[in-house]
């Protein structure tokens, strides 16, 4: 019964850590990894490769449905996304990718497509899900339920100097700009919006470094991660 597998799940807006934290505490605790934004991203890259609009939801749905979407660790730890076969790391890693994944996001029956595919990350000996719904739709009986926040401007600030390190020419004043709107759309949206579980300890991570929130968090799972 995957319902034994214990899941720590990490929702929280663009830029909150949620990536980062959760890969290094899956690694403490020797857990999987689901990032669920990649599969949203994966399938806004697939849509543009097959040049379909992004105002046909029932494309948009079928490309949901179709996409195949494998995640593959290289022997340095790096994290592949294959879209369709192909490696679509860095063009998935993109604000353009983000934006498209957003709007995509958006249209409950891809959400309804990608479900299954989430939920089957839950393996044993354990999962750390990061995203926008991880506690309140795919794993609402998670035993550990985190929200990572940060003030827009680190947030904006932490992803310029991602982007810079990887050689894509941004401005920070335009990031805050698409990371305020992509906060707006997430939150706003019907199906799924972005919000903490009531039961989720919320962090702000502002001012605060990345080993002082891993630390937060796997204080959470007494006796584990150690
Ligand atoms: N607490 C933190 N302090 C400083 N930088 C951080 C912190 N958490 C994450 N980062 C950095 O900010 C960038 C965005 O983090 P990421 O994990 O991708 O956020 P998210 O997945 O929430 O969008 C990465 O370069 C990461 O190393
Ligand atoms: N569980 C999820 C994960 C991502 N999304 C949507 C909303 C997000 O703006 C995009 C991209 O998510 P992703 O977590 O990759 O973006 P950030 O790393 O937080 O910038 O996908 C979602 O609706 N539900």
């Amino acid at each position: 019964m995957t319902d034994d597998v214990p899941v720590l799940t990490i929702d929280g807006p663009s830029g909150s850590g949620k990536g980062t934290i959760s890969r290094a505490v899956a690694h403490r605790l020797g857990w999987h990894y689901l990032d669920s934004g990649a599969l949203y991203r994966a399938v806004g890259v697939a849509a543009a490769w097959a040049d379909l609009d992004l105002d046909d939801p029932g494309a948009l749905v079928r490309c949901a449905f179709d996409t195949e979407i494998d995640f593959r660790e290289t022997p340095d730890g790096d994290l592949r996304v294959l879209v369709n076969g192909h490696d679509a790391t860095d063009e998935l890693r993109t604000e353009t990718a983000g934006a498209a994944a957003s709007a995509i996001a958006a249209i409950p029956a891809v959400r309804t497509a990608l479900r299954d595919r989430q939920r089957a990350f839950r393996r044993l000996p354990g999962l750390v899900a990061d995203g926008r719904d991880m506690g309140t739709v795919i794993f609402p009986d998670a035993a550990w339920k985190v929200f990572l926040t940060a003030s827009a401007e680190e947030r904006a600030e932490r992803r310029y100097n991602q982007l810079k390190n990887k050689g894509v020419s941004v401005t920070l004043a335009g990031l805050l700009r698409e990371i305020l709107a992509r906060d707006a759309r997430d939150a706003s949206r019907a199906v799924a919006p972005l919000r903490p579980a009531p039961e989720a300890v919320c962090i702000d991570t502002t001012g605060l470094g990345i080993d002082e929130v891993v630390d937060s968090v796997l204080a959470l799972l007494p006796g584990r991660g150690v």
